[in-house]
């Protein structure tokens, strides 16, 4: 599905009107129903009563507007439907307007938010089953100013079951952050398109459950605007895993070279080749510097083990280059980076390596932080290639904080894949997957448990499968980046956030990947 910026959903809203000549009295309608509907799922699912008091509480724009519709489809259906107006109404004009008058008309109940009601608002609001936001959506900039705050805080005090339509006031609908006040609600239901700060950042958490309601804005609006962002979802994951063909064998569902270890870090490798393995992946060789041979040789009886010239430190030496690139002429997919520590040797293998391998390759952990001294060395890749930079790597390699960079994962994410014609997975909470042509994905699976050692090494490891089984760079990542997510959500239910391990993701791989159509 896709994403935008509040401004992309505004011009989208004009292609569908001027082009399309779908009115925006009709979008506006399209919206109440669409809210109504989610309204009378939160009944089926006993979290609303059938009926009951709903407080409307509306802005003097369009999201008012919408606020004005669904008060009259809410008392059709038998709710009694109280509004109160923020701001001055005489602000209110066009669609919202019209909507306004329809309403006064049907005699539903009207209240100006003065200053001196503002008191009596605890009262009001104690009384109703169900407060409705629509005072701002994409129209909001900054810091809410006037009485929006005291109402924000008031809403949020009193702890009822509050639905805010496209976007919760006080929220930033495109990064995702909040200045001051904002609704914390406990469904959203975005109108067209999920507007991308309700998907990123601290957006999840102040929506609560997200639903999206498409207003009959038809595809080629958003195709007409160019809009080349998607948060991930299920459908576009299913597409991508085919059922894997009747006549197929191990070498048609490729063959990984994973170049990872050190003395003591064997384990991040291992993890990598499971997880391959798990995912689907033929055949997977590890290859590690020779003094960690023997601690990786026979743990999984399934997964080759190759031996690298070391550096007698415990890491591999630049010379072990020329081996790898042996080692790849069998391979279809090469995985370089988990636990190789960042020594000048290493770095000399991973430079070798990045320039002179021309199968599609991911490069992760130390790889990444060797590459981070001369970035500009990815330009030299002759082939497809992935990065899987956690946010303090991402930094690294662009020469800025970790706190730059989580201000701005998506641009941080973008700048970096357009710069240097690389697939940037950015991995953290709500994980980006950036391209050079512009697409990105934004990955909604995952926990907070999944911050564990070697969690990261899973991740290098599904991406490698996916990428090794034939989908393209992008879906490999994308999809990669869902099933890991996805699995450790199952790995979560099972021993907790606080409780799970990295092993514990890879055990849930192929539930996930069966849940999701993979046969
Ligand atoms: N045709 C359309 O454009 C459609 C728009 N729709 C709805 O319209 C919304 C956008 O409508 P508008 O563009 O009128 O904008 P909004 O209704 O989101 O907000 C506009 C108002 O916000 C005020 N405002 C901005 N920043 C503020 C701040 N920091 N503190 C206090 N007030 C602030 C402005 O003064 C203005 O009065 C969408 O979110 C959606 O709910 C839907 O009805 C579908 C169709
Ligand atoms: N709060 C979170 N929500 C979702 N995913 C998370 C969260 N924290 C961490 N992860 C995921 O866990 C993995 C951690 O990777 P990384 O930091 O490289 O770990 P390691 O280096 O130990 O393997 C990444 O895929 C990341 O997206
Ligand atoms: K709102």
């Amino acid at each position: 599905m896709r994403a935008c910026l509040s401004e992309q959903m505004r011009c989208a809203d004009e292609v569908s009107i001027k082009e399309f000549s779908i009115s925006g009295i009709v979008l506006m309608e399209n919206a109440a129903l669409g809210i109504v509907k989610e309204i009378e799922k939160e009944i089926e699912g006993g979290r609303l009563p059938k009926e009951g008091e709903a407080s409307l509480i509306c802005g003097t724009g369009n999201n008012g507007g919408d606020g004005f519709a669904a008060a009259r489809h809410l008392a059709s259906k038998g709710w009694r439907a109280v509004v109160f107006i923020c701001g001055d109404e005489k602000k209110i004009t066009g669609d919202a307007l019209a909507n306004l008058n329809i309403i006064k008309k049907l005699g539903i109940p009207i209240l100006s938010m003065e200053d001196s009601n503002i008191e009596a608002l605890d009262i009001m609001f104690g009384r109703s089953h169900m407060i409705i936001d629509a005072m701002l959506g994409t129209g909001f900039k900054g810091r809410l100013k006037g009485n929006y705050e005291t109402i924000v805080d008031k809403i949020n005090k009193q702890r009822k079951y509050v639905l805010s339509i496209d976007s919760p006031t006080g929220l930033n609908c495109d990064t995702g952050f909040a200045e001051g006040s904002c609704i914390k609600a406990n469904k959203t239901v975005a109108l067209g398109l999920p507007k991308i700060g309700l998907v990123i950042n601290d957006g999840p958490y102040y929506c609560g459950e997200l639903a999206v309601c498409g207003l009959s804005i038809p595809e080629q609006a958003y195709d007409r605007v160019g809009i080349s962002r998607y948060l991930t979802d299920r459908d576009y994951v299913s597409g991508c895993i085919k059922p894997r063909k009747a006549h197929g064998y191990k070498g048609t569902y490729g063959r990984i070279l994973i170049a990872a270890g050190s003395k003591g870090m064997e384990g991040a490798g291992l993890l990598a080749a499971k997880a391959a393995l798990r995912s689907g992946a033929g055949i997977v060789e590890l290859a590690v510097p020779l003094c960690s041979f023997d601690a990786v040789r026979g743990v999984i009886p399934v997964v080759i083990t190759r031996g690298l010239t070391d550096d007698g430190e415990g890491c591999l030496a630049s010379k072990s280059s020329g081996e790898i690139m042996l080692a790849l002429r069998n391979a279809s997919v090469f995985l370089m980076g988990p636990g190789l520590r960042t020594s000048s040797q290493v770095k000399e293998a991973v430079f070798d390596a990045a320039i002179s391998c021309n199968k599609p390759a991911i490069f992760d952990a130390d790889a990444l932080n060797v590459i981070s001294e001369e970035p500009a060395i990815l330009l030299q890749r002759p082939e497809s290639t992935i990065i899987t930079p956690h946010p303090a790597e991402m930094a690294r390699l662009m020469g800025i904080s970790t706190g730059e960079v989580q201000g701005n994962r998506l641009e941080a994410a973008e700048s970096f894949a357009k710069k240097y014609r690389v697939i940037v997975v950015l991995k953290g909470y709500r994980t980006i997957i950036a391209s050079p042509w512009g697409e990105t994905r934004i990955n909604p699976t995952g926990n907070p448990g999944m911050g564990t050692a070697g969690s990261g090494d899973v991740l290098g490891g599904i991406i490698a499968s996916f990428l090794a089984q034939g989908m393209s760079p992008m879906e490999a990542a994308s999809c990669g980046a869902y099933i890991h997510g996805a699995a450790g959500d199952r790995a979560a239910e099972k021993y907790g956030q606080w409780g799970m391990v990295a092993s514990d993701i890879i055990k849930y791989i192929p539930h996930t990947i069966m849940d999701i159509g993979g046969k």
